[in-house]
């Protein structure tokens, strides 16, 4: 498999600006259903051009936070922004901006590739020719333009998921969240999507919110969220959560906030 090549024209990295409106900014939110609770007074920002992994055990509330934010479910207390727009009263505005993988595949397995991208394309009301244009040149730095009339079966596990982050960028977006996105890839896969996303926040300024159980896909530059059991027990840039919670690695740092034990092969 060819590495992807950048998604963007190199330019300089856009240093994150603390004083900004962050790309993503969760207030106090709490979701519970019926009577299990599932996230508890849950607050954190991502910043734009920035990496924030959020870091969580099974069913520390990961994917539950990604349907709060892409309005999957209603917010039942709290609030959701992204660039300043409250998903819940301005959501055109503010997903207009967002782009999603989700954990389990959504693409369509008997189309192209193609054909997925340009039927994601007209939900968003991208023209068809503006579309083709934009679809030709992600495949391209995907490194799957010589695919692009192949069905999406064909594809590798791997392909697949590049394929969905292209799909997810055609409309612009500038806050990218992923759940899980490296489930059940080889380690080269898995090392060429987290190069390609890291890309995208230093070549374009993407706000990225990257869900993880899995301790070596964090970077020291990265900030980090741990949430467990639906709640927040530390965030802030890496090193810092490392040091505040007395530990030398994130690993070690995880096992004392959470009191999880950590499983062999570097994940949580
Ligand atoms: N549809 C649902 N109905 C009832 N409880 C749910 C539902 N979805 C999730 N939960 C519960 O909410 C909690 C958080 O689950 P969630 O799937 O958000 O965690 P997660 O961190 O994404 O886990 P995983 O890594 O396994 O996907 C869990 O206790 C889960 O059992």
């Amino acid at each position: 498999m060819t590495s992807p090549a950048p998604i963007a024209e190199p330019h300089k990295t856009p240093r994150p600006d603390p004083a900004a409106v962050p790309a993503l900014s969760i207030d106090s939110v709490s979701h519970a259903y019926g009577p299990r609770r599932a996230l508890t007074d849950v607050s954190f920002n991502v910043q734009p051009a920035s990496f924030t992994a959020l870091l969580g055990l099974n069913g520390a509330g990961k994917s539950t936070l990604f349907s709060l934010i892409t309005r999957l479910f209603g917010i039942q207390t709290g609030r959701v922004g992204i660039f300043g727009h409250d998903v819940s009263k301005s959501p055109g505005e503010a997903l207009r901006l967002l782009g999603v993988v989700f954990q389990p595949r959504t693409l369509d397995l008997d189309l192209s590739l193609t054909q997925n991208l340009l039927y994601h394309a007209a939900l968003h009301g991208i023209s068809r020719r503006e579309a083709a244009t934009r679809s030709a040149e992600l495949l391209g730095r995907i490194g799957l333009e010589d695919r692009a009339g192949s069905k999406v079966r064909d594809l590798s596990g791997g392909q697949m998921r590049r394929l969905e982050i292209a799909r997810a960028l055609l409309h612009r977006p500038r806050l990218l969240l992923l759940d899980e996105p490296t489930v059940g890839l080889d380690v080269k896969a898995r090392a060429d999507i987290i190069s390609h996303v890291r890309q995208l926040v230093t070549e374009q300024g993407i706000g990225v919110l990257w869900a993880t159980h899995l301790f070596d896909e964090i970077m020291p530059s990265d900030d980090l969220v741990v949430l467990h059991q639906g709640k927040v027990l530390a965030r802030g840039p890496m090193n810092r959560v490392i040091t505040e919670a007395g530990a030398l690695d994130v690993n070690t740092a995880f096992m004392r906030l959470t009191g999880a034990q950590v499983m062999p092969g570097g994940g949580a």
